[in-house]
């Protein structure tokens, strides 16, 4: 059981090529299972302890998976039964089942029993659950203490993560050889509990990866607040959401923070402000430009606006900024470009998303030629060259206003400390995340911007 952290993340197709791959090479489908089936048996066995366990097993290869399962945790002495919907359907999944001596319960009216795996549907899921399957897999969740779903629980889209109507929140998710979308994108990633990869023995490289704790160390000897970035962040209208920017880039670790468009002082004190104007926006040593919290979309906010799009500094844009732009626009920059929209922003933008937000995410990179971070419950961050990293589940208390700022200003100060748009984009989600975690609840977002120098630690 391999925590997820950092590992590929593999469409259903994706997988099946790697799968294919392997059989190609020599691996039979049925030693495959078995190393999926032993796997699941072993975690199985670690989880569940002493109590009996009941395997739901479907017609297709997760099926199988199941009854491997089943016939390897009765060889290890555990008390275990088998439910199915059917008959198995697939070569390798009638191999499996031969394997299991004991009974099969019909589904609809098994006993329930303190473990249950789900091991009805996998990555062949194509359609919701007939009534009477979904409604036994529903009746038997409620009545365990443990529910484990193998591979993904049954009755999500293993791609977008959507969910085929009612689906049971498990526990834990063992996932086969490689995390799937649906363990990370919701509402599929809420039912999935705890997500654990169990490994088969085949090579499962991807283009989209788990955020992972990204390397934070602290700045050399021999650094000085320059060469630590600089951020420049350009006011609006509401003034604050620029300030929680900015104090969020100096606790992200910026060495050097401006605010553009004021000129009053007043804490925090180290945060420089300037009047936005060219000579400003010409400081050759800015290493990231934000502009977009609380810029609202009047004419000033155009002409501020267009005054950034004309430098050639690294560009953040966040907020009403997306709503004042196009892709096209965007697209010929040359310097490193990172668009942070929400749900409504990104549709504002690129048009409502279609197909699973990876995709969307990864389209909208290409067609803006920029780095996108795709925001809500779950964080899609995307590059042009089709590199993406999904962010798991956040602490749901980051939906507070102005949590968004304090993410911009986090991405602005790493992306000013030299890192690659991806990188830069993908460790201020992971800061601003695990900032939000030891946090805990109900903070708000001035809170969430001084956590982020503790996050940094
Ligand atoms: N490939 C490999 O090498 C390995 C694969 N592995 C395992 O296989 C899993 C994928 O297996 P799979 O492709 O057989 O699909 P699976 O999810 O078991 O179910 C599909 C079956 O259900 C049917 N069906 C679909 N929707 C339905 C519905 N709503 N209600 C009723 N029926 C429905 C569909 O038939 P259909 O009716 O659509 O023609 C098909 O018969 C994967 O998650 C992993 O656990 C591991 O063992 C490692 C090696
Ligand atoms: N339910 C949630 N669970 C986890 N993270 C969330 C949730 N809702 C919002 N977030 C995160 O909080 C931030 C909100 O950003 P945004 O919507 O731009 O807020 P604002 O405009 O108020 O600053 C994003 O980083 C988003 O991913
Ligand atoms: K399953």
């Amino acid at each position: 059981m391999i925590p997820i952290a950092g590992t590929p993340v593999l469409t259903a197709a994706e997988m099946r090529a790697a799968e294919d791959a392997a059989i190609a090479a020599g691996t039979s489908v049925d030693t495959l299972m078995q190393r999926a089936g032993a796997g699941v048996a072993d975690a199985v066995r670690r989880l569940a302890g002493v109590n009996d366990v009941l395997i739901l097993c479907g017609p297709g290869n997760n099926g199988g998976d199941g009854y491997v399962a089943a016939a390897r945790l009765h060889a290890a002495g555990r008390s275990v039964r088998v439910a199915a919907s059917g008959e198995p359907r697939t070569p390798a999944a009638i191999a499996a089942r031969a394997l299991w001596t004991g009974a099969v319960e019909p589904l609809a009216t098994a006993a329930p029993a303190p473990v249950l795996v789900d091991a009805l549907f996998g990555t062949g899921l194509s359609r919701a659950l007939d009534a009477e399957t979904g409604a036994a897999l529903g009746r038997l969740a409620r009545q365990a203490n443990l529910t484990i779903a193998v591979d993904v629980p049954s009755g999500v889209a293993t791609d977008d993560g959507t969910v085929f109507g009612e689906v049971p929140a498990f526990h834990v998710t063992l996932a086969l050889g490689a995390a799937k979308p649906a363990h990370l994108l919701q509402p599929a990633a809420a039912r999935c509990g705890t997500v654990r990869v169990i490994p088969i023995g085949i090579p499962t490289d991807s283009a989209t990866q788990i955020l992972a704790r990204p390397d934070l160390t602290a700045p050399p000897v021999d650094a000085h607040k320059f060469t630590r970035g600089m951020v420049a962040v350009v006011r609006g209208r509401m003034a604050g959401a620029a300030q929680l920017a900015a104090s969020a880039a100096m606790h992200a670790g910026a060495g050097y923070v401006t605010l553009l468009g004021a000129t009053i002082p007043s804490a925090p004190h180290a945060l420089v402000r300037r009047r936005l104007d060219a000579e400003a926006l010409a400081d050759p040593r800015i290493g990231a430009l934000l502009i977009g919290p609380g810029l609202g979309r009047d004419d000033d906010a155009c002409a501020s606006l267009e005054q950034a799009l004309a430098t050639d500094h690294p560009l953040v844009v966040d907020g009403d900024a997306l709503h004042l732009v196009t892709p096209e626009r965007l697209c010929d920059r040359h310097a490193p470009l990172i668009l942070t929209p929400h749900a409504g922003e990104f549709a504002a933008l690129f048009g409502a998303p279609a197909g699973s937000k990876l995709a969307a995410a990864r389209d909208a990179a290409v067609r803006a030629q920029a780095t996108i971070v795709f925001k809500g419950p779950d964080t899609v961050i995307a590059a042009p060259d089709g590199h993406a990293i999904i962010a798991g589940e956040a602490n749901s208390w980051l939906s507070t206003a102005g949590s968004g700022d304090v993410l911009a200003g986090a991405i602005a100060a790493l992306l000013a400390g030299g890192r690659r748009a991806l990188d830069a984009a993908a460790a201020g989600v992971w800061l601003h995340g695990e900032a939000a975690r030891r946090l805990g609840p109900a903070f708000i977002a001035d809170d969430l911007a001084v956590a982020l120098a503790g996050a940094r630690a």
